[in-house]
């Protein structure tokens, strides 16, 4: 095998890279496209398959484009930069068409794909690395590498939390709470960002001090720390923080989980409500699994009373003071549903369950479901892959899908959101 060899990119796989063939081999060729002629070299392996790079496009695909950021394709956020819209979006789409008819729903209706702008993202969770001269690198990880590409610019997130680039590399060039390694998590909250530093060394007096100068200058409300994977601590808090969910207020607490954007939040919540029956009978329940900070609880309870099951004490605690605050028809639980699921005569009180989970899907928690026969369920998905196989348990249970929403939550990634109502 020589080192430098013309390939022909014949399709793009489930990671957003383009696949050629080589004497029978997969060969992965990230930032190419359908169709193109390539000039590659090989890198190693992936998998399986062969790893390679494009040196040279020569023949480029009437669908390329220049992408909209200049560390395309360095930075490991973005896949897709490169390719047109139409074709994207189509790409994007078919993922959750593909998902449903592996579940056993060839003929789902889905719907276009739900856009988020570019320079929206509101969440951030960015790598730090120290390095030679005590300086720090903030940014994504470099394509296919553990190095943390040090960003000037981002072409998805909010110009607020890029604003914050700067000033936190010269705050953490002089924190010694970071020797090496740690992550900077940027929640764009309406009270302002909101962050949570992770370092691997201790915070000290001194290492306080600073957070509260750099939060009172740059108009930070709370800035919390965490030892590597440990709890999170208030380190310095200057004000409140809020965000509204169904015009409720709620104080999430330290780099909880968000939607990646407005935008995406309300495609979400939108696909959600539309989900629901016209009419519900005035004593129905919803039971909202894997609640985080009530995202959609809130604006369920619009509708009906809400049970809200979630595994994080501090989302529950956020969700209680602010569903008591608000007087709204919220009640939160803390439950492990992976170890402790839902069982069927506690399902039973439920017309309509709402699911959420996390990116590896709702395995313990959806045999469950089927068996109990709640009538209608609205899965919320960040992972075709796990959306598939779950879905297949409630193909296999007798329900149909009434509607089917994939939401571009993140932006030129090769991840896809998705809303799926499920009913029988
Ligand atoms: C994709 S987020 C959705 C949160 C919320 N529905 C929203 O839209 O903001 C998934 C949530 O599931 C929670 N979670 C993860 N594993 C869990 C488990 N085993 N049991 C209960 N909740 C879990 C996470 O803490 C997180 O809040």
């Amino acid at each position: 095998m020589t080192d430098t060899l013309d390939l022909t990119v014949e399709a793009l796989g489930a990671a957003g890279d383009g696949i050629a063939r080589l004497e029978g081999r997969t060969v992965f060729l990230p930032a190419t496209l359908p169709g193109e002629r390539v000039r590659a070299r090989l890198t190693g392996k992936r998998g399986d398959a062969l790893a390679a790079e494009a040196l040279d496009i020569l023949a480029p695909s009437p669908d390329r484009m220049a992408p909209a950021c200049p560390h395309f394709p360095d930075c490991g956020g973005c896949t897709l930069q490169h390719w047109a819209d139409a074709p994207y979006a189509e790409w994007k789409r078919a993922k959750l068409v593909e998902a449903l008819a592996r579940a056993g729903f060839p003929e789902a209706p889905v719907a276009p794909l739900a856009r988020t702008p570019p320079a929206t993202r509101r969440r951030a969770d960015l790598a730090l690395r120290r390095g030679p001269g005590g300086v720090v690198a903030l940014g994504y990880h470099e394509r296919g590498s553990k190095a943390v590409l040090d960003l000037t610019t981002c072409a998805v997130l909010d110009p607020r939390i890029i604003a914050l680039f700067e000033p936190l590399r010269a705050l953490l060039k002089r924190l010694p709470a970071l020797k090496r390694d740690g992550s900077a998590v940027v929640n764009l909250l309406e009270t302002g960002p909101d962050l949570l530093l992770r370092t691997d060394g201790a915070l000290e007096a001194p290492g306080r001090a600073l957070l509260a100068a750099f939060a009172a200058e740059h108009g930070i409300p709370r800035i919390a720390w965490a030892r590597g994977d440990g709890p999170a601590e208030t380190a310095a808090q200057l004000g409140p923080v809020a965000i509204r969910f169904g015009g409720v207020a709620v104080a999430p607490p330290p780099g909880a989980f968000l939607q990646a954007s407005l935008a995406g939040e309300a495609a979400i919540v939108g696909a959600v409500l539309a989900g629901l029956p016209e009419k519900l009978p005035p004593r129905a329940a919803i039971a909202d699994l894997y609640a985080g900070s009530g995202t959609l609880s809130f604006p369920l309870a619009a509708r009906a009373r809400v049970a809200a099951f979630e595994g994080m004490a501090e989302s529950v605690a956020a969700l209680s003071a602010a569903a008591g605050k608000a007087g709204a028809r919220v009640k939160p639980a803390r439950r492990d549903l992976d170890r402790q699921p839902l069982l069927p005569k506690e399902l039973q009180e439920f017309a309509i369950v709402v699911l959420d989970p996390p990116y590896a899907g709702a395995a313990a928690q959806l045999p469950l479901l089927a068996r109990a026969g709640v009538p209608r369920m609205i899965y919320v998905s960040c992972n075709p892959a796990a959306l598939a196989r779950d879905a297949q348990i409630l193909a296999r249970a007798g329900y149909r899908v009434l509607a089917a929403t994939p939401v571009d939550q993140f932006l030129w990634s090769p991840h896809l959101e998705s809303v799926v109502v499920f009913a029988r």
